[in-house]
């Protein structure tokens, strides 16, 4: 079997962390999706843009990565505002995953809102047999609340 690992990350990484523990048990192949115009590196002003963003629906161009040839794909996103980060949302209506086999894993600070449930919506035509919601500290850092025992656990279930 072979699998993929999308992930988008803005803040610290936190997102890339998560993937790197499901990368280490699964052995996928991870990608990073890159939007053309990189966000700034003021957090403050991509909070606030990010706001606007999933408010109009934007959806930011991302550079192409392909999902051709993997039998499982694991999307990870942190959360804006509720919802998956708008370049998840990108990288999501640019492929068919119609009948793929598609694993969400998201990360938050707190407000976790709906964004597994967005991103099941996205993907209503794909198999989604599991997918994990995981705290980081509630300022927006890179303190890992969820226990790593829980994202163990979870991650050899795979
Ligand atoms: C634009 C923006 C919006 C955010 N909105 C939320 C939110 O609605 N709920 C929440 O719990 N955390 C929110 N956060 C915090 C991040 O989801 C959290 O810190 C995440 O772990 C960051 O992952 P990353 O380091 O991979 O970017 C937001 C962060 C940013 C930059």
């Amino acid at each position: 079997m072979k699998d993929l690992i999308v992930v988008f990350s803005y803040s610290h990484g936190n997102t890339i962390r998560i993937a790197k523990m499901i990368q280490k048990k699964t052995g996928a192949d991870l990608k990073v999706i890159e939007t053309i115009q990189p966000y700034s590196d003021d957090y403050d002003e991509v909070v606030d843009l990010g706001l606007k963003e999933v408010k109009k629906g934007y959806e930011p161009p991302i550079k192409e990565i392909s999902i051709e040839g993997y039998d499982r794909i694991f999307l990870g996103t942190p959360t804006w505002w509720y919802t998956m980060a708008p370049a998840m949302k990108t990288f999501i209506h640019m492929h068919d995953f119609k009948g793929k086999t598609v694993i969400p894993f998201m990360t938050h600070g707190g407000w976790p809102g709906k964004v597994i449930k967005d991103m099941k919506k996205e993907l209503k035509d794909s198999i989604i047999p599991t997918s994990i919601e995981i705290q980081f500290d509630s300022n927006g850092g890179d303190t890992l609340i969820t226990s790593l025992d829980t994202i163990e656990e979870w991650i050899k279930q795979l």
